[in-house]
């Protein structure tokens, strides 16, 4: 179901799993910081709002999101850390630069998630224009982190 029409803060919050005890790093890329700004928002209080501590939140800022996933991978290793939550926002430009990121990212992301065998979420826009991307950053589709932060939550408890 594609995004519109389908609000990114809409979820079930029926037998979440107890997260008080578990550790998240949240990896935010810089690029497009308005609209990551907003995303992390979205993941942190959505994390806060179903039980975790801020204490066991961790946040690091990477340049942009081809460096999620080594941010991701330097997270991940740490055994403290139960899940990732990866944002970005990558926004289609006037060269192909746009797909070679998007794909690095996507899969590397999945990549760490196999290797540590822990949740790491892909909460990366991949925008037509900074519109749709505010529309996914608490504009009238939601917010992306919400989700990313709601699926971290809901893997911790597969
Ligand atoms: N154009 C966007 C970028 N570009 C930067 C890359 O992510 C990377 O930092 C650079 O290629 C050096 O390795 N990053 C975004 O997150 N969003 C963009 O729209
Ligand atoms: C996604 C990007 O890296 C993009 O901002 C680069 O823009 P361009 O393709 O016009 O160089």
């Amino acid at each position: 179901m594609a995004t519109d029409q389908k609000n990114l803060n809409e979820y079930s919050d029926k037998n979440l799993v107890d997260i008080s005890d578990r550790q998240f790093a949240i990896v935010v890329s810089e690029w497009n910081e308005e609209v990551t700004s907003s995303l992390f928002e979205g993941a942190m209080a959505t994390l806060l709002k179903h039980g975790a501590t801020p204490d066991n939140i961790i946040r690091k800022n990477v340049p942009g999101s081809f460096e999620l996933t080594l941010g991701a991978q330097w997270m991940a290793q740490k055994a403290t850390v139960d899940a990732v939550i990866c944002i970005g926002c990558v926004i289609q430009g006037e060269t192909r630069h746009f797909d070679f990121i998007c794909d690095a990212v996507a899969q590397g992301i999945t990549n760490v998630g196999l290797k540590f065998n822990k949740p790491v979420i892909f909460g990366v826009l991949t925008p037509d224009n900074q519109q749709q991307a505010l529309e996914r950053a608490g504009g009238k589709h939601g917010n992306k982190g919400i989700e990313a932060a709601i699926t971290a939550i809901k893997m911790l408890g597969f």
